[in-house]
C-alpha cells in the first residue's frame, strides 16, 4: 500500500511523516479551501519540504477550459517544481490538455474519475495516475471496486505504466477495500487517516499490557 495525504494541513502533515509511510500528498482547490486564505504557492512548496523532493505532490489545476488547464499547468509546475504530478479532471477539456501536456513531459494526475471509460482514455494518452472517486462513486451506486479492479486488469494486460491512486474516501474499509480492488496508492484525508490508528480497543489492550505488566514489576517500561 502506497499512502498519499490529501491533505493541505501543514501541522498535520508534519506529524504524519513522523510514524506513518508518506509517498506523497494531493491537493484540489476544495482541500486548499479547508486551509483557508493562505499563500497557496507557499504552502506547496513547504508541504513538498517536509515530505521530501523525492516524494510526489499532486495539485489540481484550476480553470475549467483546454487553453486555460495548460496555463495552470505551467504556472504550477513553475511555483513549485517541475516533478510536481498535475492533477487534471477527466472530462474533453481535461482530455485534451493531458494530450498536450504529456507531449511536454508533464506528469499527470487524471482526477474527478467515475467510470472505467474515463480512466481508460486517460491512461492511453500516458497519465501517470488515474484517481477514481470512491465514496462519490458509491453515492451514485456505482461500484468503485469493481471499476478499480477492471481498470487495473486492463493496465495490467497493456503493460501500462499509469498507476491507480484510489481517492474520496469516508471511513477505512472503504481504503483498503480499494487497495484489495487493485489500487496501487490510496490518497486520504486526514479525518480519516486520524482514524488508522486511533480507536478504543487499540488503547484498552495497550492499556491491559501495562497494568498487568506494573501488577507485577514496579516500573512502567521493560527496563
Ligand atoms: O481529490 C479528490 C478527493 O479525494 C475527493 O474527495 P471528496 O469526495 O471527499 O471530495
Amino acid at each position: 500500500m502506497k499512502l498519499v495525504l490529501d491533505t493541505a494541513n501543514l501541522d498535520k502533515i508534519k506529524d504524519y511523516v513522523t510514524y506513518l509511510p508518506v509517498e506523497g500528498v494531493t491537493t484540489n482547490p476544495s482541500i486548499l479551501k479547508k486551509a483557508g486564505d493562505i499563500d497557496v504557492v507557499e504552502r506547496l512548496n513547504a508541504i513538498q519540504e517536509v515530505i521530501g523532493a523525492n516524494k510526489d505532490l499532486h495539485v489540481q489545476v484550476v480553470a475549467k477550459d483546454y487553453e486555460g488547464i495548460v496555463k495552470d499547468a505551467h504556472a504550477i509546475l513553475d511555483a513549485v517544481n517541475d516533478r510536481v504530478c498535475v492533477k487534471i479532471p477527466v472530462n474533453k477539456e481535461g482530455l485534451r490538455a493531458i494530450k498536450t501536456l504529456k507531449a511536454e513531459g508533464v506528469r499527470i494526475t487524471a482526477t474527478g474519475i467515475y467510470s472505467k471509460i474515463q480512466a481508460l482514455l486517460a491512461a492511453e494518452l500516458g497519465a501517470d495516475f488515474l484517481a477514481p472517486y470512491v465514496n462519490r462513486m458509491l453515492n451514485l451506486d456505482t461500484d468503485p471496486y469493481e471499476v478499480i479492479s477492471s481498470v487495473s486488469y486492463q493496465l495490467a494486460r497493456t503493460n501500462s505504466d499509469t498507476e491507480i491512486i484510489a481517492a474520496s474516501f469516508k471511513n477505512i474499509n472503504q481504503v483498503t477495500s480499494a487497495l484489495e480492488a487493485g489500487a496501487q496508492y490510496i490518497t486520504v484525508g486526514d479525518d480519516v487517516v486520524d482514524k488508522f490508528v486511533e480507536n478504543a480497543n487499540i488503547q484498552k489492550a495497550v492499556s491491559d499490557f501495562s497494568a498487568d505488566w506494573t501488577a507485577v514489576h514496579d516500573r512502567e517500561s521493560f527496563v
